[in-house]
């Protein structure tokens, strides 16, 4: 094929006339373009091969294999694969609309039933792709775009695959707050369950406005992910039983009415990829069938599969006449070349996307009279070998004017008020009608007139590039290529230290051996990843002020949009997007009372809105048992006179209501001489103050939590990095806290100095659990020193110690009341860095075997 070319300052390639940018990948720009013989706007994705080392290649080559195979109305269509000497083109359907992530961006979380909606059309895309054996591997709202009124549309299969039958995938691809648990251990996994989670944090962020995860580090992130809790903001729907009705027959045809995104969400992001969802359950949750819409849901997914298949039998069984037609005079192609380059699919043929793209505006457009069709060559074989199997009829139907200049109209798309449309919609007669063949057909060219909108398109292309440079852009990672690119792996020590490091600490990240870029195991686990920037995914989605939390704190946004705005600027009927407060009331309306335990409903601190939840279910501190809970505490490095102190000014502050200026003051002044570094809650000192407040003495005074009354989480969230959220109290059940004494007491304080620890409590028995932990410590070829000791509390209770050379005390025990094993883990010594994440895959090993283990 010919190399692009530029005509007056609009780039050609192929049969297209090539605009501005309006994405960038890792490897590619994709910029909107016009056909010119359809008129119809395309995408064109071009990437520079040259660029590409050989697994990239083999990726694209992937990429584009599977593009030409997939066809379904929620997936964005590929029309034409074009190679130019370095250059590889995909040209696909425009999605005018653009990302699902800057519509979130731009307009908050959405309503139910408009997550709904796009949910579902993404789910009909997923569960095609999956019935055709192939993964994507990089679902995010960033490859999801929003099509024609709206409609879901995915796109980018760069990191897609074939999968068949039980075969689990090894290669790390996607993006760090979409990827599921397994791949963020490195482990080998089933690309359709990794799917779902990512589906499963898509309807998390379509329904809360942030993520599920919050992170400002791959590190944090996994740590995030590993600990298994997905906290979920009130005013998602909850699934609920009423007292009244017993599960039991019948209970199906009571359950439609009782709302239940929360539970499925959490089907979605079950840790263990065994137990978690698969499509068909997505497919079939009750959720997706809710209310009203459980009609047109219903059909949205079952029109959605068949109808691409319909679509498929029917282009394969006849060629329209009009195209033909119309291809041939426009084109210039003799129909056997038309019929060879449809019906053999030719994605590299500009004869196939040609007649794909009037067969498309034909169907979008309803032309009339196109009810006389071309017969179909009876096989692509006999086509090859001549005209033997054609059948006997006329080839030449008659064909109106009317019809032929139907498809010469502009493409629908530049009738919309889409902004590029002066870029590329040039409808002057000239142009539309004799359009500018490329040269390989040798064919005349038409006046290229484009007037004044050269220079309009010049400073939209100038105003569109610092926008693109303006705007942070996610990418999505791969573990051989984008995670440690040159570039990173230059940040890395040399590979003689990594690999010293690697030796001294088995769960370091060994060293890339040459050539085998693709089998790079575990790389979130190299240490050095945790300082490589991800976006602040936890700034990203604006939630209206109104509905901001303490327990949403950390995964919902500062605003600068307000709901009700939103919802106004919204076309829909506002009916079906109830504001936060209306969802709060009717919430209450309905609940209150029933299922959550509403303490006061008043509020004694002021006006504002009230939260039906109570705060302690929906903190942080939710998995607190009561007696942990405080209305404040300072840590033992405090003095009793400075504690008593403080909880006077904070308990002061409830009182008045007045501002907390004076407890900030009083802390930061004790808190004078830690280093800024210390006093953060990432790897603070346990020897600087800290304080950790929470609602308990907002629950005993029966003062309703809401956005106005005092709230010292959320203030001190706001104001004060010294804040310890859900730091444990300075004492610890168990032995968790040190060996030093070789002693452990259930109530032994701990050493507040150099103690880190973490504790979780299973239902597994004491025996699988020492085991469990046993064997991961083996397979990571992590020496450790077992000692057996008795709970002094309870005789009869065995307790087992395991010793890191690395400075972890693990301690596993079967403690009353629960009778449930808890297991302690106390980093003694600091020095390692990857003692955190070593408790973490131990926690989240014991996760895989319980996964209603609780992390505390
Ligand atoms: N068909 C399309 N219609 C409109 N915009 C598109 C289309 N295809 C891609 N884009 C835009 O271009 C961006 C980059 O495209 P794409 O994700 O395919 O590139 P990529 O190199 O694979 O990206 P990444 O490296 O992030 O995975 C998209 O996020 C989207 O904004």
């Amino acid at each position: 094929m010919a190399a692009p070319r530029r005509r007056m300052g609009l780039e050609k390639i192929g049969l297209y006339d090539v605009g501005r940018a309006i994405g960038k990948g890792n490897f590619a720009t994709v910029r909107i373009a016009r056909h010119r013989i359809a008129k119809t706007k395309v995408a064109i994705k071009s990437i520079d091969v040259s660029a590409l080392d050989r697994e990239n290649l083999v990726k694209l080559e992937r990429e584009v294999r599977i593009v030409k195979i997939i066809d379904h109305p929620h997936i964005a269509k590929s029309y034409e694969i074009m190679r130019v000497d370095n250059m590889l083109y995909i040209v696909s359907e425009y999605c005018m609309s653009g990302e699902l992530y800057e519509t979130l961006i731009e307009k908050g979380r959405v309503a139910e039933d408009v997550a709904r909606n796009w949910f579902s059309e993404t789910a009909s895309a997923v569960s095609y792709l999956h019935s055709q054996g192939i993964v994507h591997r990089d679902l995010k709202a960033e490859n999801i775009l929003l099509g024609k009124n709206s409609k879901i549309k995915i796109i980018d299969f760069g990191f897609s695959n074939f999968q068949t039958g039980d075969q689990l995938l090894n290669t790390w691809c996607g993006s760090p707050p979409y990827a599921a648990p397994e791949l963020l251990l490195g482990n080998s996994y089933d690309g359709m369950k990794a799917d779902i989670w990512s589906m499963g944090v898509l309807l998390y962020i379509l329904v809360t406005g942030g993520f599920p995860f919050p992170s400002d580090s791959v590190n944090k992130l996994k740590r995030s992910v590993l600990s298994g809790v997905v906290k979920i903001p009130y005013w998602v729907s909850v699934g609920m039983w009423p007292p009244f009705l017993e599960e039991g027959p019948g209970w199906n045809d009571v359950d439609l009415f009782f709302l239940e995104c929360a539970d499925f969400i959490r089907k979605m992001l079950v840790l263990n990829p065994g137990k978690r969802y698969s499509i068909q359950n997505v497919l079939q949750h009750r959720w997706m069938y809710i209310r009203n819409d459980a009609k047109k849901t219903q059909v949205q997914l079952l029109e959605a599969i068949p109808a691409s298949s319909i679509d498929i039998r029917q282009q394969s069984s006849k060629l329209n006449p009009t195209i033909m037609m119309f291809m041939q005079q426009h084109g210039k192609w003799s129909e056997e070349q038309i019929i060879d380059a449809v019906l053999g699919r030719d994605f590299e043929s500009p004869i196939f996307a040609t007649y794909e793209l009037l067969a498309d505006k034909v169907k979008k457009g309803s032309l009339e009279g196109t009810g006389e069709e071309y017969p179909r060559r009876g096989s692509r074989g006999s086509i090859l070998s001549g005209k033997a199997n054609v059948d006997e009829q006329p080839l030449t139907p008659t064909i109106s004017a009317h019809q032929l200049a139907q498809l010469n109209l502009s493409s629908p798309d530049c009738d919309s008020d889409d902004s590029s449309n002066s870029d590329l919609c040039d409808d002057s007669p000239l142009s539309s009608m004799e359009p500018n063949h490329d040269r390989q057909f040798g064919l005349p060219r038409g006046l290229e007139v484009f007037g004044n909108r050269f220079e309009n398109r010049y400073v939209s292309i100038y105003c569109t590039q610092i926008l693109n440079s303006l705007i942070f852009r996610r990418h999505t990672l791969c573990a051989s290529e984008q995670l440690l690119s040159p570039n990173m792996m230059g940040q890395f020590p040399p590979p003689n230290l990594l690999l010293n490091n690697f030796m001294m600490n088995p769960i370091g990240f060994p060293p890339m051996p040459e050539g085998q870029a693709a089998e790079f195991p575990l790389p979130s686990l190299h240490p050095g990843l945790g300082t490589f920037p991800i976006a602040d995914y936890s700034k990203m989605l604006p939630v209206p002020k109104s509905e901001r939390r303490a327990s949403a704190g950390e995964t919902l946004l500062p605003t600068n949009i307000d709901l009700q705005q939103h919802l106004a600027n919204l076309s829909a009927n506002p009916a079906s997007f109830p504001t936060v407060e209306e969802e709060g009331r009717s919430y209450l309306a309905k609940y209150g009372g029933k299922r959550n335990t509403v303490h006061c409903l008043g509020n004694q601190l002021g006006g504002g809105i009230q939260n039906p939840i109570p705060r302690y279910q929906r903190t942080p501190y939710a998995k607190a048992p009561p007696a942990e809970r405080r209305s404040s505490w300072a840590s033992p490095s405090l003095s009793a006179q400075q504690q008593t102190h403080l909880e006077k000014i904070f308990k002061d502050a409830l009182q008045t209501n007045s501002d907390i200026s004076r407890l900030h003051k009083e802390f930061k002044n004790l808190s004078h001489g830690c280093a800024q570094s210390q006093i953060t809650n990432e790897g603070s000192s346990l020897a600087c103050p800290q304080i950790s407040i929470t609602d308990e003495y907002n629950r005993q005074h029966n003062i309703a939590p809401s956005a106005s009354s005092f709230d010292p989480v959320s203030i001190f969230q706001k104001n004060a990095q010294e804040v310890v959220f859900g730091q444990r109290p300075a004492t610890a059940i168990g032995f968790s806290s040190t060996s030093f004494s070789g002693m452990s007491t259930p109530e032994q304080t701990t050493k507040p100095t150099d103690d880190r620890i973490k504790s979780c409590v299973t239902i597994l028995p004491f025996d699988e659990v020492v085991h469990t932990l046993k064997s991961s410590l083996n397979s990571m070829k992590i020496p450790f020193q077992e000692t057996h000791e008795v709970v002094p509390e309870s005789e009869s209770t065995e307790m087992r110690r395991l010793s890191l050379p690395s400075g972890v005390e693990i301690g596993v025990a079967v403690l009353p009341p629960e009778h449930k094993s808890h297991v302690e883990f106390a980093i003694i010594n600091n020095d390692s860095p990857n003692s955190d994440f070593l408790c973490d895959q131990l926690i989240s090993h014991l996760r895989y075997i319980d996964p209603t283990l609780i992390s505390e």
